[in-house]
């Protein structure tokens, strides 16, 4: 018998490998081709050519369901030069291996409809129905400082996140390796590289992250926290994404004394889920940012089905029913399932909830 989401978890494997092929080519052959977006962050031709390759092969298996994606083309409609680069990656960028890459439904036709892919991940989400979460690039700026980054996608139905793929090309394969922030200018890629994934009710794994077939899986857990005072934190890297005096005080009161590990992307969940790390905390730093559902889907389902409790700071689940973004939560709490209530209530003490 084959079990629940099967398919849906190869296409998305293998969809985020392409994808995450796609970017390590951007960052080591070209101009990164960076612009900003309206909100001022940035985007690159990587994070556009890696959402339309997801897309194309979720288009390709499952055209009848909803993406909300991060990305949209409107900027590469007007900017030929700009659409051309990322086509000219986008049309080279395939699996090394034939049969997966055929298994994805091969070759975008052409520009044009490569922007029209693109556009595919405007759905508003919602409670409804099968729809996918994508994240072509989560951490483009530790993707651009050479730090972690994450190819992220998610399949919620009705709300519920069933599917959850992560992949990490500058995280040690190792699940073993000591949590490191970032690779370090001078490193290579060598012992790089992993693809997380989950399926609701089995577990979650880790895997290399490869250029073709997928390479063999093994189940990933969370470290049991013994003692709370040897536990290691994870946190952004951006202090506007995450308050880190809050989180200083958090872990001061629950006599943490290792030094937070401060990386980009959803690899901070894949790397808790591996017993890397052991709490991840995003701790609101305005009272108006919402979430976007992109840039926690997958890493929420990985690191509950490794044996963690993933919350915001109020302690409710996080909702991924109400639309692009977590409109009802606010931060996030991520830990082992047995401490993730005394976690909780410290965070609840320093921000006086
Ligand atoms: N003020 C803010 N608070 C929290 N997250 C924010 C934010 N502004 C941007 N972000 C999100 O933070 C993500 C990166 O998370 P992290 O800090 O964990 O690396 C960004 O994803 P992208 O890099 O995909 O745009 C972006 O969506
Ligand atoms: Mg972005
Ligand atoms: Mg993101
Ligand atoms: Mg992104």
């Amino acid at each position: 018998m084959t079990s629940l989401y099967a398919k849906e978890l190869e296409v998305a494997q293998l969809a985020v490998q392409r994808a995450a092929r796609l970017t390590k080519r951007v960052f080591h052959e070209k101009a990164k081709g960076t612009v900003s977006k309206d909100d001022k962050s940035p985007v690159t031709i990587g994070d556009f050519g890696a959402q339309a390759l997801i897309i194309a092969a979720l288009q390709h298996h499952f055209p009848a369901d909803e993406i909300v994606a991060e990305e949209e083309a409107a900027q590469l409609r007007t900017d030929a030069p700009l659409r051309e680069q990322i086509w000219d990656l986008v049309s080279t960028t395939q699996l090394d291996d034939v049969a997966a890459e055929g298994f994805l439904g091969g070759r975008i036709p052409g520009a044009d409809a490569m922007l029209d892919l693109i556009d595919r991940g405007n759905s508003p989400g919602g409670a409804r129905g099968r729809i996918w979460a994508i994240d072509p690039i989560d951490g483009t700026k530790g993707f651009l400082r050479g730090g972690q980054y994450a190819v992220c996608l998610a399949l919620m139905v009705d709300g519920d996140v069933k599917v959850g793929v992560l992949g990490c090309p500058n995280l040690p394969v190792d699940d073993a390796a000591p949590l490191t922030a970032d690779i370090g200018a001078n490193q290579t890629d060598e012992g790089r590289g992993v693809l997380f994934s989950a399926v609701v009710g089995q577990g979650a794994t880790s895997r290399p992250l490869g250029t073709g077939a997928l390479a063999e899986g093994k189940k990933i857990s969370m470290k049991p926290i013994t003692e709370m005072s040897s536990a290691t934190f994870c946190e952004s890297v951006e202090s506007g994404h995450s308050n880190q005096s809050d989180s200083a005080q958090i872990a001061q009161k629950l006599n943490i004394t290792n030094p937070s590990v401060r990386m980009d992307s959803q690899a901070k969940y894949g790397s808790i889920a591996r017993g890397a790390g052991d709490i991840y905390l995003r701790l609101p730093t305005s009272k108006t940012y919402q979430e976007k559902i992109w840039d926690h889907a997958a890493g929420d389902l990985i690191v509950r089905e490794a044996g963690g409790q993933v919350t915001d700071t109020t302690g409710s689940r996080l909702d991924f029913s109400r639309g692009r973004t977590l409109a009802a939560n606010k931060g996030v709490v991520a830990a082992p399932a047995a401490v993730h209530g005394q976690v909780l209530k410290v965070v609840q003490e320093v921000l006086g909830l």
